[in-house]
């Protein structure tokens, strides 16, 4: 590594590096990326830079995907902002097609949205909502290598979910359904349709989270002893509604009734299966508002037939809808609903507005607090960290223009320094955005804190983060963010530490970021333009020299900072511009005797 490398450099090979990248970007949302503060201020090279990367799709509206049914007043909202398209049952060959033209997809339980969908997208589709819970029909995995977030709207439906349940489990005790369709069918089976009571029995819960214990709190009332199985739940929120939390076996084993409300994934996948019926009291009861995959079907048919289960009340399925001939479905003991957990007229028009509210943000660049595949970062957090994401994504872009031509980018190191305990402060979303800086000026890859990670990693970049305990407490979640680049030659000899890294680092002060050190050079420059660093025998009459080169081309400075070694030895000249000034001026900078070397730099 020279740390002396070419003297006079010459400036930026690519100046328009950044914008080249974005320019590439399929639509102008994606040049928005989860942080929107670029648009939020008065900052004209900024605005210049993104009109220049896509004038015409930036001044039309997002278009919005809606594939099932959504509450009016969601539909409202998107209008607001975006095109909206309502198309119901799409085949899944007309959803890939449609998709391509969408900014973001709306979809319930019934779309599945799966890779093909992705693929299709073309790169456009950022947003996908799950107007709901359960997320167990969008492929997350391949969401997230697309850089696509996945919102759902996790509260809206939880009461109405319980109210079925135990709307289910009534019903069940009671053979309403049955009961029901043998007056239609004008018999009078008062024997045939004894029940069972309720009050007294043991309900196990398996899955205590939302759902489940809004069941739980419903079911005491009505005289239940209730008892829970969830390996995540915390005990404290059990004993509050006078649940005790047991082990699996325990539950399935004491229990009269079993209601299932946990989600479904890889691990609860058939959970009750054949072996667990066997573990069962006989004459279990049992209730699913969950997702059909938690059960084996076809094991619940032959407990159901060997009177280990004597009855069961589902509302969701394998398969949706599921065969018409199902046995289970047709079996006398077995009581069914269309999955209509979240159907309360209530639960639609909330889901609608709390997944119209969560795109529209996501749409707009926003953090969004319902994300599925990125950090989940609470809204009080995410304002006090808004100036450090800006930071962090402008320390990463500056980083890397430093780094010479032909030298590969592999090992950069953060260094957060703050007072506050390492538990109290989420550098997630800082790394995605430190990550985000430095691949997209070198590559057209968009990336956002949802692919950050993933990104990173294809691309062999390995991103390693350290701490720095201060004394005492600070108002400030962070005092300072150090990106080093190790490994790498640098365009600006000047920016290589003396552990030989190129080092940058910054703070934010009065709300705005600002680069505070270039190598072993302290300055003080916001970031709020493009920025030129000239290293230079220091004496005076620099500012004004280089000064009146800019301002001769109406090129604005907004600051200027010089860090020098002492006093008539080397600094280094941080000049902060809001225009981009032509090549012959920068030439001329390069040109001032006293300038050993500069590196013109785009945020
Ligand atoms: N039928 C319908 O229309 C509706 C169905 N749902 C479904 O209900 C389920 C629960 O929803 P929420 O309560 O909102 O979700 P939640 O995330 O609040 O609760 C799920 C709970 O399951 C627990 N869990 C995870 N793995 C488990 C395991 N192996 N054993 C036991 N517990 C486990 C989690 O710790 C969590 O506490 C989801 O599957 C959701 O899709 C939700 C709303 C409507
Ligand atoms: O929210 C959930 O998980 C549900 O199962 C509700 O599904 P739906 O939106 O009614 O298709």
């Amino acid at each position: 590594m020279s740390t002396m490398a070419s003297l006079k450099t010459p400036t930026l090979k690519n100046p328009s590096l950044s914008l080249t990248s974005k320019s590439r970007l399929p639509s102008a949302f994606s040049a928005t990326s989860l942080n929107n503060l670029r648009f939020s201020r008065s900052q004209p090279q900024r605005r210049v830079l993104i009109i220049t990367a896509s004038a015409a799709s930036f001044s039309n509206k997002p278009t919005v995907l809606v594939a099932e049914k959504l509450g009016e007043a969601g539909l409202t909202l998107l209008k607001q902002f975006a095109n909206v398209d309502c198309s119901y049952n799409l085949s899944p060959e007309e959803l890939c097609t449609k998709i391509s033209l969408c900014d973001a997809l709306i979809v319930r339980s019934g779309t599945k949205v799966n890779r093909e969908v992705f693929e299709s997208s073309g790169g456009r589709l950022k947003v996908v909502g799950r107007a709901g819970v359960g997320i167990d029909n969008v492929d997350l995995a391949a969401a997230t290598e697309h850089g696509c977030l996945v919102v759902n709207a996790p509260t809206a439906n939880t009461v109405a979910a319980a109210e079925h349940g135990i709307a289910l489990l009534a019903a069940m005790a009671r053979n309403v359904a049955q009961a029901d369709a043998s007056v239609k069918a004008e018999k009078w089976q008062r024997n045939k349709y004894v029940g069972v009571s309720l009050v007294g029995k043991t309900l196990a819960i398996l899955g205590f989270g939302k759902v489940g214990s809004e069941v739980a709190r419903r079911a005491k009332g009505l005289g239940m002893h209730v008892i829970a199985h969830d390996p995540y739940a915390p005990a404290d929120r059990a004993r509050a509604i006078g649940v005790e939390l047991v082990s699996f076996e325990e539950a399935i084993a004491t229990a009269d009734f079993i209601s299932l409300h946990m989600p479904l994934t890889p691990a609860t996948s058939k959970m009750l299966n054949d072996e667990t019926f066997a573990r069962m009291k006989k004459g279990v009861r049992i209730v699913n508002v969950a997702r059909g995959g938690v059960i084996d079907e076809e094991a619940l048919v032959r407990a159901l037939d060997a009177g280990i289960v004597a009855q069961a009340a589902l509302d969701v399925f394998t398969e949706e809808p599921p065969q018409q001939d199902s046995k289970l479905v047709q079996h006398e003991r077995v009581t069914v609903t269309p999955h209509l957990g979240a159907s309360t007229i209530e639960a639609q028009e909330g889901v609608a507005i709390e997944i119209a509210e969560a795109v529209v943000g996501a749409l707009k660049g926003e953090l969004a607090a319902t994300a599925v595949n990125a950090p989940m970062v609470p809204a009080e957090v995410l304002t006090e960290l808004k100036p450090y994401v800006e930071l962090a994504e402008k320390l990463g872009r500056l980083a890397v223009q430093l780094v010479a031509g032909g030298s590969g980018v592999q090992n950069v190191k953060v260094s957060y320094a703050s007072s506050r305990a390492p538990d109290d402060l989420d550098t997630r979303l800082l790394r995605a955005m430190i990550t985000k800086g430095i691949i997209e000026p070198i590559t057209s890859v968009f990336v956002n804190l949802v692919n950050a990670d993933y990104t990173a990693k294809q691309r062999g970049l390995r991103i390693t983060e350290e701490r720095i305990l201060l004394d005492g407490l600070s108002e400030n979640p962070l005092e300072s963010i150090q990106v080093q680049i190790a490994n790498v030659e640098s365009k600006f000899a000047s920016a290589i530490s003396e552990t030989g890294e190129i080092k940058v680092e910054g703070r934010v002060k009065d709300g705005i970021p600002h680069l505070t050190k270039v190598g072993s050079f302290g300055v003080d420059v916001s970031l709020e333009g493009s920025i030129i660093l000239c290293r230079q025998v220091d004496q005076p009459g620099m500012i004004g020299k280089v000064g009146s080169i800019l301002g001769e081309e109406n090129v604005n400075v907004n600051f200027m900072s010089v860090g020098r070694i002492a006093p008539r030895k080397q600094a280094v000249m941080a000049i902060g511009v809001d225009e981009q000034p032509s090549k012959e001026s920068l030439k001329r900078i390069g040109d001032v005797p006293a300038i050993e070397e500069f590196v013109f730099l785009k945020l």
